[in-house]
């Protein structure tokens, strides 16, 4: 049967419309607001249920709450024993669907004759996120997901009425999947699944290799392992691996990837700090710095704290571990405390030193200015940080990364070290930055660095003439997310 939009088979769609359809903009309006919802009447180890959480949390993702934050407010709201049960397939559900959000909202404008109430439209996205998957890699059986859909849309009484839509809708897409899926290939928003800005930015820095890069955003990065070595030795730790039948391989200097992500609790050592969870090219930042005994240090933006705690596993440090944020800044403690390792964890402005640096006091050995940034080159682990983000985000993050290395810098002795570091793929907060900076102070001397990590095979651009290519080498690698490395000792 061909392919017909909707709306000409279903007239008593109109009913629940709020606004015209337009296959780009099917999202809700951040600033709308969900209205509340009733309490849906489904089974908590359902589909449906899971599908009904997960829908919440990408509505919130879509009105400007992160991710982690949006799965915790909807799993707060649950009774536990519900909690529990559906926690798994809704937070598979809610990654899934940022992964593939360009076309399950192209997907939900193209189907649905006019925009949905945002719930179920972020009802249908979840469905479509799964129904997209071919069927060998497909979490859920078609048929699964399409019923477990309609019971979803139907369990919410102020719902019930677009359950026939949903089926419509479902069926409609499992009819015309494939000529569906090629159409929608020629919007770069659905083909990507970023925002049409991101693929722009990504396509202008990196033109050889913006499609790896964005493909490789749209994969679930590895889970890699940093092996404490205070308390073991990478050969010690592959070899408990091993004797756990636990497959692994060393992809770093510390670092270990599992060959099957497990939970952190069920990962042998972590309760004890013998290791930590922690992505291969993060863990060049404290490698970078060459830290040895006695020096003090000051890891400026150091919340949650990996790379204070790496830094003292490689050295017994003086460390000063500032944070901005209150609430961030207590996790630096907690993951201190299980690897057995202290610092000195300041709360303060790292743009402003006055506030929780004597300047009178000694100054620094070695800085590291993991600097706020776009969070760009780590899509892979926080697939909605790309529909988060807003263009105009980044030249307010470069403004702030120059407050900061410029207010940091007098703090570095001389002969001592700063380590700019960014998770970021975009030259202006990698080595537009690192330019700038150089220009800037002329007694800082550029040491070598990573440079620009990508998360994709990638060449540098063709031309570099700006400056200095020092530090400008660029990385790639399956097993590193994106991340950017600028090195300066002080005259
Ligand atoms: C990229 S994260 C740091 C990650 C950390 N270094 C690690 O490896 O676990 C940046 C941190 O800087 C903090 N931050 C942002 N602006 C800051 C500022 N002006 N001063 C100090 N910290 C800041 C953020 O709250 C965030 O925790």
């Amino acid at each position: 049967m061909p392919f017909r939009p909707l709306a000409l088979t279903v007239p008593a769609l109109s009913l629940f419309m709020t606004r015209k359809p337009s296959p780009r903009a099917v999202a809700p309006s951040t600033r709308a607001r969900e209205p509340r919802l009733s309490t849906p009447q489904l089974a908590p180890e359902s589909l449906g249920f899971a599908l009904d959480c997960a829908a919440q949390a990408v509505g919130a993702v879509r009105l400007g709450a992160a991710l982690p934050a949006a799965l915790g407010t909807v799993f707060a709201s649950l009774p536990e024993a519900s909690a529990t049960a559906s926690h798994g397939a809704v937070q598979d559900i809610a990654y899934r669907t940022m992964r593939r959000l360009g076309l399950a909202e192209w997907l939900v404008a193209k189907l649905v004759h006019k925009a949905p109430v945002p719930h179920v439209a972020h009802l249908l996205a979840c469905a479509f996120a799964l129904l997209i998957d071919d069927e060998a890699s497909a979490a859920y059986t078609p048929f699964t997901v399409v019923d477990q859909a309609v019971e979803a849309v139907g369990a919410r009484r102020e719902f019930a009425f677009a359950k026939g839509l949903a089926n419509a809708v479902l069926r409609n897409f499992l009819r015309e999947r494939n000529a569906l899926i090629a159409e929608s290939q020629r919007d770069e928003v659905a083909r990507w699944n970023y925002p049409r800005w991101w693929i722009d930015a990504v396509r202008n820095a990196w033109p050889d290799a913006w499609q790896d890069i964005l493909e490789a955003g749209n994969t679930q990065g590895p889970l890699t392992l940093r092996v404490n070595i205070r308390r073991s030795s990478v050969d010690d730790y592959l070899q408990t691996l091993r004797d756990r039948q636990i497959a692994a391989t060393q992809v770093g200097s510390q670092a270990v990837r599992l060959a099957v992500p497990m939970p952190v609790d069920r990962i042998p050592g972590f309760r004890e700090g013998v290791v930590s969870v922690q992505d291969a090219g993060a863990q060049l930042a404290a490698q970078s710095l060459a830290v040895r005994n006695g020096m003090r240090v000051l890891d400026a933006c150091a919340a949650p704290g990996g790379k204070t705690g790496h830094l003292l596993e490689l050295a017994d440090l003086d460390l000063v571990a500032l944070e901005s944020d209150q609430s961030r800044a207590q996790r630096i403690g907690e993951n201190l405390r299980r690897l057995g390792l202290a610092a000195d964890v300041r709360i303060g402005d790292a743009g402003d030193p006055s506030a929780w640096h004597d300047p009178a006091g000694p100054s620094f050995d070695r800085i590291l200015a993991d600097v706020p940034c776009s969070a760009s080159g780590i899509v892979r682990r926080h697939p909605d940080i790309r529909w988060l983000r807003r263009a105009a985000d980044i030249p307010a993050l470069v403004a702030e990364q120059r407050r900061i290395l410029a207010a940091l810098w007098p703090l570095v002795k001389p002969g001592g070290e700063l380590l700019y570091v960014t998770c970021s793929i975009l030259p202006d907060e990698g080595e537009m930055q690192a330019l700038w900076f150089g220009n800037n102070h002329q007694d800082a001397v550029r040491l070598d660095a990573p440079g620009q990590l990508l998360p994709a095979v990638a060449r540098a651009p063709a031309d570099t003439s700006a400056g200095s290519r020092a530090g400008w080498t660029t990385g790639s690698n399956p097993d590193h997310d994106g991340f950017f490395y600028a090195r300066f000792q002080k005259r």
